[in-house]
């Protein structure tokens, strides 16, 4: 029919798997349809535009409906369009005034909000039942006037933490766990309000001082009951109180002599304040205010059954209830039944670590607690900067303390070791090398420790190298170096120790040998060098397998050493 016939393509089995419409010689770089030889630019504009025209430019730009509608309004319509710019701007300024930060608003316009940023400024948590603010300023505290006297006269011109959160609650007579690094000022956090629940309560005479102290003080070591002590005499002098320590290592009867004219306020250790007691030295029959101090402390040196048996000897007749009302700070602030004097008791507990152990403790003797943590609980206070050397040596290690302790470091220093007689060996090294050196350690009689701590507060000697006796509360101003010559036993031990510089703020070193016999501890420390922002993990310690998993692997664990 003269149309040539397209001969049919056969596919074989060699063919390739596609077979195009075009010949493998045909031209198809070029596009036949027009749409796509002129094509445009796509307009793109800033994130979440599509392409095209941006209309908001647009209009900014030529101004045209803004022209037309301003010819169009009528005098009436511009007022009132003035008049909502006011509003609207009024609201503005409304709103930037309540946004104030809480440091400019007088204290009755706070609102929760600023209550809430003024906690994190602070880092200041609180949970158990409702809690009040914290104080701003001393001036805006309900204290009472002489007290904030006393203040303002010792120094303290603000608050620290500690205080702000534990002192209202403390007033308002509720139990409290407060947990704060070392050296944030917990002793005057519990003190203020003890003082303000004495005020309250009819002066000590002839007739009631038999009847035993208002307030009581447990801490675990002579030192840190001497050293809260000295802080609680600033407080009691001018305050009209009388303030005396129990503690082992003076005579009874010295400690019998001194409470002839009677105290408001005893400080103890528990063993002698138990020895007390058997003995009748002492009676606790109107004692309503009790604070632990380090109670983890006192239960890792055995004091457990001593501190149960003085709660146990305070009076029943005034235990707060074990219900919701031990929460309700107007039922806690009032007395109890007819006799206006009588208060509920309140019990507190304070530490810079809270371990599980304490639980028992608190869970048999506070009520309700409040429970106030700065920071993290545990947490090593981040003014001292950590530093682990990984030395196991013994020469080694003591090559590179000289080396410390003749540095860049200024006295007062103090390092600690885990046994009594490492403390006397390493202070006649310092001590042949020109610095001098004191030794504080149990072996020691209490006027022995007394005078090196003295000697170390006022210059007489330059180190003290001691056991863990001194790794609490022992508060020595400017302490620029702490030196762990031997790693403390667990992590609690290690804050406490290396929390003896960088105090009230101020800043300090603490240098850590970390050995091969310290494989228990070495998770716990990982941990805690991790968060702090002054400390670096050294790559052994961040890679050895003992500090993957908490308690270590095959750790040799040290005997247990004497203090
Ligand atoms: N508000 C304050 N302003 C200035 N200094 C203060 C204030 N409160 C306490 N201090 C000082 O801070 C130092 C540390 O206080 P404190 O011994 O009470 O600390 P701490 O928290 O009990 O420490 P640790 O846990 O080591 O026992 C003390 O020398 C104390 O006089």
């Amino acid at each position: 029919m003269g149309i040539e016939e397209r001969e049919r393509k056969v596919r074989k089995r060699n063919d390739k798997k596609f077979v195009f419409d075009w010949n493998a010689d045909d031209d198809t770089s070029r596009d036949l349809n027009p749409l796509y030889t002129h094509r445009h630019s796509a307009q793109l504009y800033g994130r979440g535009h599509f392409a095209g025209i941006d209309l908001k430019d647009h209009k900014s730009k030529s101004g045209f409906y803004d022209k037309l509608m301003a010819s169009r309004r009528s005098d009436v319509e511009i007022a009132r369009m003035g008049e909502l710019d006011n509003i609207a701007a009024q609201k503005e300024r409304k709103v930037n005034y309540a946004d104030r930060h809480w440091s400019e608003k007088p204290l009755d316009q706070m609102r929760d909000r600023d209550w809430r940023i003024f906690k994190e400024d602070f880092n200041i948590a609180c949970k158990g039942g409702s809690i009040p603010n914290p104080i701003r300023r001393w001036s805006e505290s309900t204290i009472d006037p002489k007290i904030l006297e006393v203040i303002e006269k010792i120094g303290y011109t603000s608050p620290t933490p500690i205080q702000r959160q534990a002192i209202p609650i403390g007033l308002q007579n509720r139990d409290i766990i407060g947990i704060a690094e070392t050296g944030s000022g917990k002793t005057a956090s519990f003190l203020i309000p003890m003082l303000q629940f004495i005020f309250d309560l009819p002066r000590l005479n002839e007739q009631n001082m038999v009847h035993g102290p208002y307030a009581l003080i447990l801490a675990p070591t002579r030192e840190l009951a001497q050293q809260i002590e000295q802080e609680a005499l600033k407080f009691a002098v001018p305050l009209g109180f009388n303030c005396v320590s129990i503690v082992g290592g003076h005579a009874v009867e010295e400690q019998a002599f001194n409470l002839r004219n009677g105290a408001e306020i005893i400080i103890a250790t528990p063993g002698r304040l138990k020895d007390c007691l058997d003995r009748r030295i002492l009676v606790l029959n109107q004692c309503t205010y009790v604070v632990m101090d380090e109670a983890d402390r006192m239960i890792d040196m055995g004091f457990e059954a001593d501190v149960n048996f003085i709660l146990d000897a305070l009076p029943v007749s005034n235990l707060k209830p074990d219900t919701d009302e031990a929460e309700d700070a107007s039922k806690m602030t009032k007395a109890i039944g007819e006799d206006s004097n009588k208060k509920y008791r309140q019990t507190t507990m304070f530490s810079a670590t809270m371990p599980a152990a304490v639980e028992r403790l608190a869970k048999r003797y506070l009520r309700r607690p409040a429970v106030v943590t700065i920071g993290t609980a545990g947490q090593a206070v981040e003014t001292v900067e950590q530093r682990v050397e990984m030395i196991t040596d013994e020469n080694r290690k003591k090559n590179r303390l000289m080396e410390l302790l003749k540095g860049q470091f200024a006295p007062p220093m103090i390092v600690f070791v885990n046994q009594k007689r490492s403390c006397d060996m390493l202070a006649k090294m310092i001590n042949s090398s020109g610095l001098r050196a004191t030794t504080l350690h149990g072996g020691k009689s209490q006027e022995q420790r007394e005078l090196a701590l003295s000697q170390l507060k006022n210059g007489k000697s330059d180190v003290l190298v001691a056991t863990d006796v001194a790794g609490r509360g022992i508060d020595v101003q400017n302490v620029s170096l702490v030196v762990n010559f031997d790693m403390a036993k667990n992590i609690e031990d290690y804050t406490h120790r290396i929390g003896r510089t960088g105090r009230a703020g101020r800043s300090g070193v603490a240098v850590t040998f970390l050995s091969s016999y310290d494989t228990d501890v070495y998770y716990d420390l990982k941990q805690m060098l991790t968060k702090s922002t002054l400390a670096t993990v050294p790559a052994e310690l961040r890679n050895h397998e003992a500090a993957m998993t908490k308690g270590g692997v095959g750790g040799r664990r040290r005997g247990n050493d004497e203090f």
